[in-house]
Formats: structure tokens, C-alpha cells, sequence
């Protein structure tokens, strides 16, 4: 028998006050054990229904369970399977991250023998900052603080929204390496990102969200692969003024003097067909090199599809 989900989320609805259908029947189921990415455009609607993970923000329909917990029959038990790491920094900025951890695991409960503020500052490589004033952190710094706090209560989830927004590259790092090394040790992991590279390096699966529904939910593996256009960069013996033409080709563009960028279909041709079709134009090859076509080739086309179907 497979285990059952981590989160269950079952025609989820949200319309806000104003009337913005921000969720629109959302069903995810989210597997225990792994990281989880939820993709989507400015304003799809991932922060809504992280908030309402959360308990933030209270949904208008449909059902969601945590770790086994219905949201609204169990709201407690669900709360306390979660742990989340708000896209906003907001701290005390009077206590020390260890004065904060403390606190936090106060709020939940967590008895005085099994509070972790010291493991959770190493984890985080806070531990020189433990009794300095949170106000005096650097971003990264809170970051990872925030990343702490949502962990004092050992959760089995932990959710990030927006991990690395505006975060430089060592951070992004050394969060990655972190939320990895949770994973393995059993921690299932959702994150809400804007970075594809970040999805498609982290993610076992990724639901994409447009417009509050979910347009697509795959092994990250499956969904590269649905990427259906590749591009061959040519190196050719003479300089080139008018680009051959093929049928083959799907965009052909001169990128330098002796270099074309041809992108195909390799679901219809492949690299050889191109090649063939170059040198019946006369053309010598002198280099070739090929792109995979990646996450984010297959982002705009189902969001573009998505839209297009209104
Ligand atoms: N409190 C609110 N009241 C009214 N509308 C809201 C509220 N919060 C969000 N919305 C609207 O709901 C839609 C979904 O917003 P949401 O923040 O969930 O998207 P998002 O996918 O997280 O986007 P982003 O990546 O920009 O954070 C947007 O149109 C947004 O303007």
C-alpha cells in the first residue's frame, strides 16, 4: 500500500473580500518524503493557498488534510505537521535568534528537554549570533533564521515561500543544501519559487499553478522531458549572409558570423536531419553543440497554452 499523502488538497477555492478568485479549484496531492515545487506566474495564486496551509488565510471551498488531519475538523494537529518560512522577514527586532527560537517553541509547546535553539542555530550557522539582536542580522542571516523558527516544533512539512527571493547566490547555496539535507532526513519539503533553475535542481515533482488552477503536476524528470524543442548551435566554414532554409527548422538565426542557432522539433527530426540539411546547402561544419530544452521552455508553453484556452 502506497502512504498517503503529506497534504491532501482537494478542490480548493479562495475568493477574496473584493471578489478575486484567487483559487479555483486547486487538487494536489503532495507525496511524503519529498520536495515538492509549486510553480507559477505573478499573482497565480501560490501564497494563497500557502496561507491557507498556514491557517492565514481561510479558504472558501473544498477540503485540505495535513499529515492526516482535516484543516477544519483537526485544525491543531494539522498546524502543528507544518512548518512554514514566510516570503516576508518579520522579527522582533528586540529578541536574539536564540530568544526568538525559545519563543517560538513556547508558542507550540515544545517542553524546555526538547527544544533544539542551539542544534537549529549550528544547522543554520547562526550559532556566533545567538544572543545578538535580531535587528542586527544581515537579510541572509534572518533567512535562515526564519528557516529555524518554522523548525522548532519538528515538523514532518516544511514549506517555503519564496526561499531565495533576492538572495545571492551563496545563500541560495547554502539553503539548497539545507532543505536537501532535511529531506534526507525525512522532512517532506514544499517551496513556492520564481526560479525554474531552483525547481528543476531541487524538485522530485512540480504542480504549476495559472490563474488558481493547476495546469500541470509531474516528476520534475517528466516535465523537462515534455519539452518537446531543442536547439543545435552550428559552426559553419564560411560566413554566412542569409540563413538556409529547411523544413525541418523551427527558427533558424545567425547568432554570429559562422553560427547559426537552429531550434527543431525532436519529437519530428532529429540532430542529424539538421545537420543533413545544412550541408545540402553547401555548408561545412566545423563545431556543433546542442541545448536540452529545460524547465523553463516548458513553463511558458503550458502557461501560454493555459492562457491562450483562457
Ligand atoms: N488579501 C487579498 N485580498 C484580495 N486579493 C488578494 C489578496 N491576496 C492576494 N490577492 C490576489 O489573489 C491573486 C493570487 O495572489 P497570490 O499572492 O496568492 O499569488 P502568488 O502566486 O503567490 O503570486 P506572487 O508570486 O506574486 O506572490 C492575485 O490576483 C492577488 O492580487
Amino acid at each position: 500500500m502506497t502512504s498517503p499523502p503529506a497534504i491532501a488538497i482537494d478542490t480548493l477555492e479562495k475568493t477574496y473580500a473584493g471578489g478575486k478568485r484567487a483559487l479555483d479549484g486547486v487538487s494536489i496531492d503532495i507525496p511524503r518524503g519529498q520536495i515538492f515545487g509549486l510553480l507559477g506566474p505573478n499573482g497565480a495564486g501560490k501564497s494563497t493557498l500557502i496561507n491557507i496551509l498556514a491557517g492565514l488565510v481561510n479558504k472558501s471551498g473544498g477540503r485540505v488534510n495535513i499529515w492526516g488531519f482535516d484543516l477544519d475538523e483537526r485544525p491543531r494537529n494539522a498546524k502543528v505537521s507544518i512548518g512554514i518560512v514566510p516570503q516576508e522577514i518579520l522579527f522582533d527586532p528586540f529578541f536574539t535568534p536564540a530568544e526568538t527560537l525559545e519563543l517560538q517553541a513556547g508558542l507550540y509547546g515544545v517542553p524546555k528537554s526538547r527544544r533544539r535553539t542551539m542544534e537549529l542555530l549550528r544547522a543554520m550557522r547562526l550559532e556566533d549570533k545567538a544572543n545578538a539582536y535580531s535587528r542586527t542580522l544581515s537579510g541572509g542571516m534572518k533567512r535562515r533564521l526564519l528557516v529555524a523558527k518554522a523548525m522548532v516544533h519538528s515538523p514532518p512539512i516544511l514549506v517555503l515561500d519564496e526561499p531565495t527571493a533576492g538572495v545571492d547566490i551563496e545563500l541560495r547555496q547554502q539553503l539548497w543544501h539545507y532543505v536537501r539535507s532535511l529531506n534526507k532526513e525525512g522532512v517532506t519539503i514544499v517551496l513556492t519559487t520564481h526560479y525554474l533553475e531552483e525547481a528543476e535542481n531541487l524538485c522530485d515533482r512540480i504542480a504549476i499553478i495559472n490563474h488558481g488552477r493547476v495546469i500541470a503536476n509531474e516528476t520534475t524528470r517528466t516535465l523537462v522531458g515534455m519539452a518537446q524543442e531543442k536547439v543545435v548551435e552550428v559552426t559553419v566554414d564560411r560566413d554566412i549572409v542569409q540563413p538556409p532554409d529547411a523544413s525541418c527548422f523551427d527558427k533558424i538565426e545567425i547568432i554570429a558570423d559562422r553560427t547559426l542557432a537552429i531550434t527543431y522539433r525532436k519529437d519530428r527530426v532529429n540532430a542529424g536531419d539538421v545537420l543533413a540539411a545544412l550541408q545540402k546547402d553547401g555548408l561545412g561544419i566545423v563545431d556543433v553543440s546542442t541545448r536540452e530544452a529545460d524547465l523553463e521552455d516548458v513553463f511558458l508553453n503550458l502557461t501560454r497554452t493555459a492562457d491562450a484556452h483562457g
